[in-house]
């Protein structure tokens, strides 16, 4: 089942003051780097891909590939309540619940994403060991570090394999060797899954990979294609 999200001319205001206009791309299956200077619009438009805000003017629309026996191959617009059932976010200013310890608050976040009651419990611990935050495991959310509180909003992101997967500065506050699993745990995801990632990092985006990169200078779309394609994104924070 590939997903596909299809941002037709979307436009975003607040008040007075245009955050983003003409947006006009597709996110397929893959991983896809979202970049852009500081207040350039990454994090409207993460939000507005995850429904959580409705654009101003033109839509988005989320589609699904159906193998039907007699119809054959097509594609299927989803409604607004499906799409948020296969979505997962992590905005960047996650909190999660404060007083609930990692184990709990992973295991809560794995139930109620749907995970089988039955696989709920080896799911929860095979993450927080990938993760290496079993010694955290019983501590509260409240009484985490910054990166090992990052590294609780990834996982909750990615615990119920979703088909659409956004992630706002998912690398802040982690070290290299965090980033590195991260980066390697939201590919495997990305097989099957539209997985959306806005960072201003962009040491930290493979210049050899296969990733796809959006641009975002002034609530447009500067440039978009292939990392390999794009070439020096440096060029992009440039006065
Ligand atoms: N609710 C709002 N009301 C007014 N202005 C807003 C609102 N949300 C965002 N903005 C403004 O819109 C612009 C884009 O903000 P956004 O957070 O999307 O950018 P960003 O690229 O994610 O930036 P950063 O990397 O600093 O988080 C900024 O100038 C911001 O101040």
């Amino acid at each position: 089942m590939s997903m596909r999200v299809t941002v037709k001319d979307v436009g975003y205001q607040q008040g007075p003051l245009t955050i983003l206009k003409n947006i006009e791309y597709t996110f397929s299956s893959g991983l896809t780097y979202v970049i852009g200077r500081n207040g350039a619009g990454k994090s409207s438009l993460l939000k507005l891909l995850t429904t959580g805000v409705v654009p101003s003017s033109g839509e988005l629309l989320y589609t699904q590939l159906v193998k039907h026996p007699q119809q054959g191959t097509y594609r299927r617009l989803l409604s607004i309540e499906e799409v948020r059932r296969v979505t997962s976010y992590l905005p960047q200013e996650f909190t999660g619940y404060p007083e609930m310890t990692v184990a709990q608050f992973l295991t809560n976040a794995a139930i109620h994403k749907g995970i089988p009651r039955a696989r709920v419990k080896a799911r929860v611990e095979e993450m927080i060991a990938g993760a290496r935050l079993t010694e955290q495991s019983r501590r509260k959310l409240s009484k985490l570090s910054g990166g090992e509180l990052q590294k609780v909003g990834l996982v909750q992101a990615m615990i119920h394999y979703p088909r659409l997967c956004i992630l706002d500065e998912p690398f802040e506050g982690l070290d290299l060797q965090e980033t590195l699993y991260f980066r390697q745990q939201l590919q495997k995801l990305s097989y099957h899954a539209v997985v959306i990632v806005s960072t201003h990092q962009i040491e930290q985006i493979d210049p050899l990979g296969d990733e796809q990169v959006v641009v975002i200078k002034e609530g447009q779309i500067g440039e978009s294609g292939a990392v390999q394609r794009i070439g020096d994104l440096q060029r992009f924070f440039m006065v």
